[in-house]
C-alpha cells in the first residue's frame, strides 16, 4: 500500500503545498490527517516525513544500514565539489565509515577533557562580556563558539569574529545555503543538466558552481595549511587536527589521509557553530522568561559550588537540575526540528505501507518533541519533566530523554553530542553561577512564553528579546 499524504498536481505534486515558514508545525498537522508517516512529493522527489517516537526508532536507528545516506544535490555535491563533505557524503562511499570513526575518536571524553580549561576560560569571558553588554546577546554567544571550536578544532586562537578565520567559515557556509535553496537549481531536478557546457546560453549555473568551487578549495586550506605550518615550526597548540597529524611514531599521514582529516576538521565547525549558538540563546531567553527555574538552578548550584568557587568538570555531575534544564531547552527550543534529511537507498516496507527507494525521509523531531503523549503540556517549559523526584508532579514518572531525538540518528548521528553538552552545562552554569538574567523591566515588556517564535532553518533560533544580565 502507498503511504497517506496530502493530495498533489500530477507532475509538480505537492510543491505549492510546502509551507515556508516553521514547516515542522505544518507537518505535525498533517501528521495528525494522515498519521504519523506520511509522504508528499516534489518534481522528481518523494519525501517521506517521521512523526513518532516508533518510525524514527525503527527506521531511522534499526534500520540504519539502509537509512543513513543523504539526499543527493547535484550543485552543491556534483559541480560545487562538496559531496566529500561529511555532512554531504554517501553511507555507501568508503569514507564515510572512516570519518565517523575518526570523529568518534576525535571527539571523545579524552578530548573533552583535555579541552576543559578551554571551555572553563572561554565560559567565564563569555559570562564577563554578558555582564558588561547584555545587549549583544548574540554576538557575544557566536564569540564563545567561534573560539572554543577554532581552538580545539585548530589550536588557533579567536578574539573577535571579524577574525579571518572565522570569516572564512563563514562563507562557506553561506555559500552551502544559496547552494541547497530549494528549488534554485534546475540541474538538482535535472540531473542531465550538468552535462551543459559552460559557455552554453543559460548555463550561468555551471559558472556559478565553479566560481564557488575555487572559493571553497582556497577556503578549507586555510585553517588547515595554518595548522601544518605551526607544526612544521614546532609551536602548536593540541587540537584535533594536531591530534591526528602528530603521530607517535613519527610517521606522515598519506595524501588520502590528510584529506579526510581536512575533511573531518572543516565538519566541525559547520557542525557546532549554529547550534551551540541556537541552544545557548534559547536557554538565555527561557531563563529570562522563567525566573523560578531560574533560582532553582541558581540555589543548586550555589549548594555544590560554596561561596566564591567557580563551577568545574567533576561538579555537572552534582547539577541534577542544571541536567534537566539542559534537556528541556533542547526539548522545547529543538536546534534542528527537522535533524537533517536521510536517505533510504532501497524499497522498504513499514506497517504494510511501501517505502520507495530514494525517498528523502525528514526526521520531524519538532513533533516528537511537542507530542503530548509523551510530554504531558507541551508548551510549558518544566525541567522537572526529567527528575525523579519532581517537587510540582512528585508521583509523575520521568520523561524521555530528548537527547536520543535532538542529535538525530542512526549512522548519521551528531558526533558531537557529548562534547556540546558539556560545552552548554559549563556556560550555563558560569552564567548562571555569577550572574541574574531578567527581563527588560524598563519598558514594563514580558513576553508571554506561548508567543515566542523561531526561525526557520536547518538549524532555528528563537527570536531575540532584550534582557537584561546583572551581576548576583
Ligand atoms: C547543541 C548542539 C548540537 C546539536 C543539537 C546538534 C545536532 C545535530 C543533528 C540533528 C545532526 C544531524 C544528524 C542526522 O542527520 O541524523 C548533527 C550532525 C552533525 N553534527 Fe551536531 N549538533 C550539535 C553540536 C555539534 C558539535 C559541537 C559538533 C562538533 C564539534 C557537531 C558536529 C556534527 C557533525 C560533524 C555532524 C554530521 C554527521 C554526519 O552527517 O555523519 N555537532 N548534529
Amino acid at each position: 500500500t502507498p503511504l497517506p499524504g496530502p493530495k498533489g498536481h500530477l507532475f509538480s505534486g505537492n510543491t505549492h503545498q510546502i509551507p515556508k515558514k516553521e514547516p515542522w508545525r505544518t507537518y505535525s498537522e498533517w501528521s495528525r490527517k494522515y498519521g504519523p508517516v506520511f509522504q508528499f512529493r516534489t518534481f522528481g522527489r518523494n519525501f517521506i516525513v517521521l512523526n513518532s517516537v516508533q518510525a524514527v526508532t525503527e527506521l531511522l536507528e534499526k534500520r540504519s544500514s539502509i537509512y543513513s545516506d543523504r539526499p543527493m544535490s547535484w550543485m552543491l555535491f556534483d559541480l560545487v565539489g562538496r559531496g566529500k563533505s561529511v555532512f554531504n557524503i554517501s553511507s555507501l562511499h568508503p569514507w564515510h565509515r572512516r570519518y565517523r570513526k575518526l570523529l568518534h575518536s576525535g571527539l571523545n571524553t579524552s578530548f573533552i577533557r583535555e579541552h576543559w580549561p578551554l571551555l572553563q576560560e572561554e565560559a567565564s569571558k563569555l559570562t564577563q562580556r554578558l555582564i558588561e553588554d547584555s545587549s549583544n546577546l548574540e554576538a557575544n554567544i557566536r564569540l564563545n563558539a567561534a573560539a572554543v571550536i577554532m581552538r580545539s578544532t585548530y589550536g588557533y586562537t579567536v578574539s573577535n569574529l571579524k577574525d579571518d578565520f572565522i570569516t572564512a567559515a563563514e562563507e562557506t557556509s553561506q555559500i552551502t545555503g544559496k547552494a541547497l535553496a530549494p528549488g534554485r537549481w534546475l540541474v538538482d531536478s535535472f540531473p542531465l543538466l550538468r552535462f551543459v557546457p559552460s559557455w552554453f546560453p543559460g548555463a550561468d549555473f555551471k559558472r556559478q558552481a565553479l566560481e564557488w568551487k575555487t572559493r571553497f578549495d582556497f577556503l578549507s586550506s586555510v585553517p588547515y595549511t595554518w595548522v601544518k605550518n605551526q607544526i612544521a615550526n614546532g609551536k602548536f597548540n593540541n587540537s584535533f587536527t594536531s591530534r591526528l597529524l602528530v603521530r607517535e611514531d613519527d610517521s606522515y599521514p598519506t595524501a588520502e589521509e590528510e584529506e579526510i582529516i581536512n575533511w573531518c576538521a572543516g565538519a566541525l565547525y559547520a557542525g557546532a557553530a549554529d547550534t551551540t549558538v541556537s541552544a545557548l540563546l534559547s536557554f538565555v531567553m527561557l531563563m529570562t522568561l522563567h525566573p523560578a527555574i531560574q533560582s532553582r538552578a541558581q540555589a543548586e548550584l550555589d549548594l555544590v559550588l560554596g561561596k566564591g568557587r567557580q563551577p568545574s568538570y567533576t561538579d555537572l555531575d552534582s547539577l541534577p537540575y542544571l541536567g534537566a534544564v539542559f534537556k528541556e531547552v533542547l526539548r522545547f527550543a529543538p536546534v534542528g526540528p527537522l535533524a537533517l534529511p536521510h536517505r533510504v537507498i532501497r524499497n522498504d516496507e513499514y506497517l504494510g505501507f511501501h517505502i520507495p527507494k530514494n525517498s528523502t525521509i525528514i526526521p520531524n523531531v519538532w513533533a516528537i518533541l511537542h507530542d503530548e503523549k509523551t510530554y504531558p503540556d507541551p508548551f510549558t517549559f518544566d525541567p522537572e519533566r526529567f527528575l525523579a523526584t519532581g517537587e510540582s508532579h512528585p508521583k509523575r514518572p520521568v520523561q524521555m530523554d530528548p537527547r536520543a531525538f535532538a542529535f538525530g540518528f542512526g549512522a548519521r548521528s551528531c558526533p558531537g553530542s557529548q562534547f556540546a553538552e558539556k560545552w552548554m552545562l559549563i556556560n550555563m552554569a558560569s552564567i548562571l553561577a555569577n550572574c541574574t538574567i531578567s527581563p527588560f523591566s524598563d519598558l514594563g515588556r514580558m513576553v508571554n512564553p506561548r508567543d515566542i517564535e523561531f526561525t526557520t532553518g536547518i538549524t532555528s533560533h528563537i527570536h531575540v528579546f532584550e534582557c537584561n544580565v546583572s551581576k548576583r
